[in-house]
């Protein structure tokens, strides 16, 4: 059969599943459920589509511009401040006052839109829930549409999840987290919905199916007149954040519900959006409700912004911390732009998570993630994200002990020192040295994270530590960039440099090391070979690939029923 993008018939070929009921020009291409035809609705998708046509143009204007500063980047320029949009940055102006109902965002526990996971984390006594589409899901259709159901249920309350292996019936407490909803970045497509013949933009899918079914309730039980809540990821521009607002204001003109009602924190998560905050918050002004130092996409970012850089190689990944200068100035430079605006400076992610069956490595987690909420809190940031429900009362303690009963340090915490931070700061070297642990430990990270996503999990343990698709790129061009440019393991003081032929050395051992760790039944059963190949090809090109999931999510479309479009 002839194919056309990601295996799928080219148009004018029969339709594949007859069953959704679907406006003119949509097309879903996904498997029919009878509980996703109650999120793919007729009107839904009539939403999705309207998004689609109105911002497609737009949208790929933007994505060029990405790839035209990546040009200027590559041919040695640096990212900075815009002298033109200077007005924007020395100019006296405030967000939208923050809406009553998170006023108090202390803590914030994030995870995929997995159910059960959705009710804990609804459960854990956080402030904030941040529902993920992105760096912790895999977008399978099968993931993607639950998590729409799941939030569905989640805003009218009624959620449940029967886990028959233990007898355990999970329901919502009384008191819940606040819910905000993360759509995927504007690079990646719905391979499973085709508008006009094309594939949808992943994100106005995961924005507009979640928004035209829930914001009535949400608004009524959850945003006291305000909402839905969003969460923004990996933005370059300030013109990237002008589609988001217009997309908010195209929404609530659909709803008819008051400009403004909706409320989003972007995630300043590339290196070039780090110049851009004012401008970002600018264009959302009416709709903004902070901003939030995604500081492992932001290490990925740097890294891929100097991609033809080689006298800015980054040191052993574990050494890139919040105390890094770089890092430092990112964080503080945040805050300050955040108060002067009157909007939430949020606080990122640590990874470590809690250790079972150890109570002593549990505590030094335990440590080092309190030491990480204190570094925020003392700072200026107005809350911090947690991992897993049991960080939530050590992130909270914390928090509270500075902060005592205030709900946010907008007032509090102006950092007006942190006005002489220059662009020389933001993009400091980050010191330390580099090893072949680094290198291995990146090797075993990286195939295991991409072995997990490709069968449905875009979050996992590993090693102790959280991971997710941003930790996994920090492995995966920290790799690349140390055998494009030749680097010297200058931290095992034996002159070794890495090269193609010593990594693929090290991924056959780090394969027989993990095929040992998760024992070969599971190693056989699971994705591991097709992970280490497309891990091993991403680290080897001749020119680094944007993102990780983009070519993975080759791997993980389905066109129903013909199974995987690739392998
Ligand atoms: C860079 C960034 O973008 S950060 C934001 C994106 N990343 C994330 O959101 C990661 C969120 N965290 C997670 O996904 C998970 O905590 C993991 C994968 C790291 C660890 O998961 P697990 O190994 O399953 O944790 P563990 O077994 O200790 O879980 C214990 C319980 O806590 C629950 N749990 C763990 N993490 C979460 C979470 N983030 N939200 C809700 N519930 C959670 C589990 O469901 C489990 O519940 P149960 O006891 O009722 O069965
Ligand atoms: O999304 C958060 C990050 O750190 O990346
Ligand atoms: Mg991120």
């Amino acid at each position: 059969m002839d194919t056309g993008t990601y295996g799928y018939p080219k148009q004018g070929v029969k339709k594949i599943d007859p069953f959704y009921d679907v406006p003119e020009g949509v097309d879903i291409r996904g498997r029919y459920d009878e509980e996703f035809a109650k999120i793919l609705t007729k009107d839904a998708l009539k939403f999705v589509a309207e998004l689609q046509r109105e911002f497609r143009s737009h949208i790929r204007y933007a994505l060029e511009c990405r790839k035209e500063a990546k040009r200027r980047y590559n041919e040695g320029a640096l990212p900075g401040f815009d002298p033109a949009t200077r007005y924007i940055r020395e100019g006296e102006w405030v967000c939208a006052p923050v809406p009553p109902a998170v006023a108090d965002r202390k803590v914030e526990i994030t995870g995929p839109v997995e159910r059960k996971m959705v009710i804990n984390a609804l459960n854990s006594g956080a402030k904030v829930f941040m529902a993920d589409f992105e760096d912790a899901l895999s977008p399978s259709w099968e993931n993607l549409m639950r998590g729409q159901v799941n939030l569905k249920d989640a805003v009218a309350g009624t959620i449940t999840f029967n886990d028959k292996a233990r007898n355990k019936v999970y329901k919502l407490n009384d008191q819940t987290a606040k819910l905000f909803v993360r759509p995927r970045g504007w690079h990646l497509p719905e391979a499973h919905i085709f508008i006009d013949g094309e594939p949808a933009t992943g994100c106005l899918v995961d924005f507009g199916l979640y928004f035209y079914h829930n914001h009535a309730p949400f608004r009524q039980t959850q945003g006291a007149g305000f909402g839905p809540f969003f969460y923004l990821p990996k933005m370059e521009h300030s013109r990237e954040a002008k589609i988001w607002n217009n997309v908010f204001e195209r929404a609530e003109k659909m709803a008819g519900i008051e400009r403004g009602s909706i409320r989003a924190t972007v995630l300043i998560e590339t290196l070039p959006a780090v110049f851009q905050m004012n401008e970002i918050l600018y264009e959302l002004r009416d709709h903004s409700v902070g901003l939030n130092c995604g500081r492992w996409d932001y290490i990925f970012s740097y890294v891929k912004t100097f991609q033809a850089h080689p006298d800015r190689l980054l040191p052993d990944r574990v050494l890139v911390g919040m105390t890094q200068h770089f890092m430092k100035s990112y964080s503080d430079l945040l805050i300050r732009t955040c108060h002067r605006r009157g909007v939430h400076a949020m606080g990122g992610m640590a990874a470590q998570i809690p250790i079972r069956d150890d109570p002593a490595a549990n505590e030094a987690a335990l440590e080092l993630v309190r030491k990480d909420k204190l570094r925020d809190v003392k700072a200026g940031h107005d809350g911090t994200w947690a991992a897993h429900p049991g960080l939530i009362p050590a992130c909270v303690e914390v928090f509270n002990n500075n902060m005592g009963n205030a709900p946010n340090q907008i007032k509090d915490a102006k950092r007006d020192d942190a006005a002489s931070i220059t662009e020389e700061d933001l993009l400091q070297i980050p010191r330390g040295v580099r090893t072949m642990d680094g290198l291995r430990l990146n090797t075993r990270v990286g195939i295991q994270y991409v072995a997990a996503w490709l069968t449905g999990s875009g979050s996992v343990p590993l090693y102790n530590l959280m991971e997710d698709a941003a930790t996994a790129e920090i492995s995966r061009v920290q790799n690349w960039q140390w055998i494009k440019y030749g680097v010297e393991l200058d931290g095992d003081g034996l002159g070794v440099r890495v090269s193609k032929e010593l990594f693929s050395r090290v991924v056959e051992e780090e394969m027989a090391r993990i095929e040992s760790e998760v024992g070969k039944d599971k190693f056989k059963k699971g994705m591991y070979k097709e992970a280490c190949k497309i891990f091993k090809r991403q680290c080897t090109a001749p020119t680094l690939d944007d993102f990780l999931t983009l070519d993975a999510y080759n791997y993980i479309v389905i066109q129903h029923p013909k199974g995987p479009a690739k392998l």
